[in-house]
């Protein structure tokens, strides 16, 4: 029997501002979890957070977007969005854009990560989970794990990973979606990812057999919300070892603490910054942005583990460089490249303010006007 791993995640309501998800919402979201897993809905989870994000870590036998895991998680999340609204807690329910449960989640605010397979005798699997940033943010790790070979030793050594990986790439402007072959298809790939807020790496198989390896959470809450509703802090989960990429080969790929958009007010890049769980709290500018990073073993549906990977002396450097670079990028205040591209920002507050200024603009010769607003989609080079 195939066995599933669901990481279903939503904001549900924070402590302090949009800073740190509440112990009394993940007892909350914990008695649901316990009663579904009684009732042999699901056969085991694991519940954690980073920063304001409550994350349900689940293993069954129902496949993919399963009508009853997905109510399970559902009903974890109103829960928890109950006691967060009893506390006084800050955007209680802010992720859950739905006022009812219908079929499954998708579109309906929490991000979904799933993946089905074959266990093998011994499955290590990594689950990495972000805060104040978006989808594409892995577009880079996972390049660099699934097709680099000066990452992920692997590719060149390794027989049963020689032949490469594809990647499933979703545009999420067009609702489309493409696959491309590594190493052949290697640049026409990064000409699409390399744009990480409209082409987004869903999954990533081993190309000799279609073994999945990776999936993520591709819902990008402000796109299906048609506006600024907070960020959309994806999940990710990598299989690994024995013919995929090593654990060292994954955790390898986030040794630079790369520019991703997010962090404060959803509008500005910033570092992505590795941390164990005790640090998975944003605080300097709600951020900086940050990442953890679980690693199981899934044994018949069981969750072994976890394992804290970024609590580790080997990645004090690059928290340090993120320090570096936060203060770097802070000193540019309002202006971009810290704050985003216009497109991008047409999704917070920002235009609000900058219709007010509609009327104050007076005409000037047409030398001065550019063929298309910036502010609009159309024309625009993506
Ligand atoms: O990005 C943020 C929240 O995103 P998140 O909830 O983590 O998805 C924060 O920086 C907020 O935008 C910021 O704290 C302002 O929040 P409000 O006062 O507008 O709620």
């Amino acid at each position: 029997m195939k066995t599933t791993l669901s990481v279903i995640k939503a904001d549900i309501g924070s402590l302090a501002g949009h800073h740190v998800v509440h112990p009394d919402t993940i007892a909350a979201a914990n008695k649901i979890l316990a009663e579904a897993k009684r009732n042999n809905i699901i056969i085991d989870y694991y519940i954690t957070y980073v920063g304001d994000d409550l994350q349900l870590i689940m293993t069954h036998n129902r496949g993919e977007l399963d009508m009853k895991v997905h109510e399970t998680a559902w009903n974890a999340f109103k829960e928890a969005t109950r006691i967060a609204k009893e506390l006084g807690l800050y955007a209680a329910g802010q992720d859950l854009l739905s006022d009812s449960f219908s079929g499954n989640l998708r579109g309906m605010g929490p991000g979904i990560a799933e993946i089905e397979f074959e266990e093998r005798p011994s499955e290590p699997v990594v689950i990495f989970m972000a805060d104040k940033t978006e989808p594409g943010a892995y577009n880079l790790p996972l390049y660099k794990i699934f097709a680099d070979p000066f990452n992920t030793a692997g590719l060149i050594i390794d027989p049963m990973m020689h032949e490469g990986y594809k990647f499933e790439v979703l545009d999420v402007y067009e609702g489309e979606s493409i696959t491309l072959n590594t190493p052949e298809e290697s640049y026409d790939l990064l000409a699409l990812i390399g744009t990480p807020s409209r082409y987004i790496v869903r999954r990533v198989y081993r190309k000799h057999d279609n073994l999945q390896a990776a999936v993520v959470s591709v819902e990008r809450l402000n796109l299906i919300a048609g506006k600024y509703v907070g960020k959309d802090d994806p999940v990710m989960i990598i299989r690994a070892q024995h013919g995929l990429p090593a654990l060292g080969e994954i955790l390898e790929a986030f040794t630079i603490p790369y520019l991703v958009p997010g962090w404060m007010r959803g509008s500005h890049y910033g570092p992505l910054m590795p941390v164990s769980q005790k640090d998975a709290r944003a605080t300097r500018f709600d951020g900086p942005p940050r990442l953890i990073g679980l690693g199981f073993n899934i044994k018949n549906g069981k969750l072994v583990g976890p394992t804290d990977l970024f609590d580790d002396p080997a990645f004090d450097e690059v928290r340090r460089t993120a320090q570096l670079i936060t203060d770097y990028i802070r000193r540019h205040g309002p202006f971009m490249p810290h704050r985003l591209e216009p497109q991008e920002m047409e999704y917070t507050t920002l235009p609000l303010v900058i219709e007010k200024l509609k009327g104050r603009f007076k005409k000037e010769s047409d030398v001065y006007k550019a063929k298309h607003s910036i502010y609009s989609h159309e024309g625009s080079q993506e």
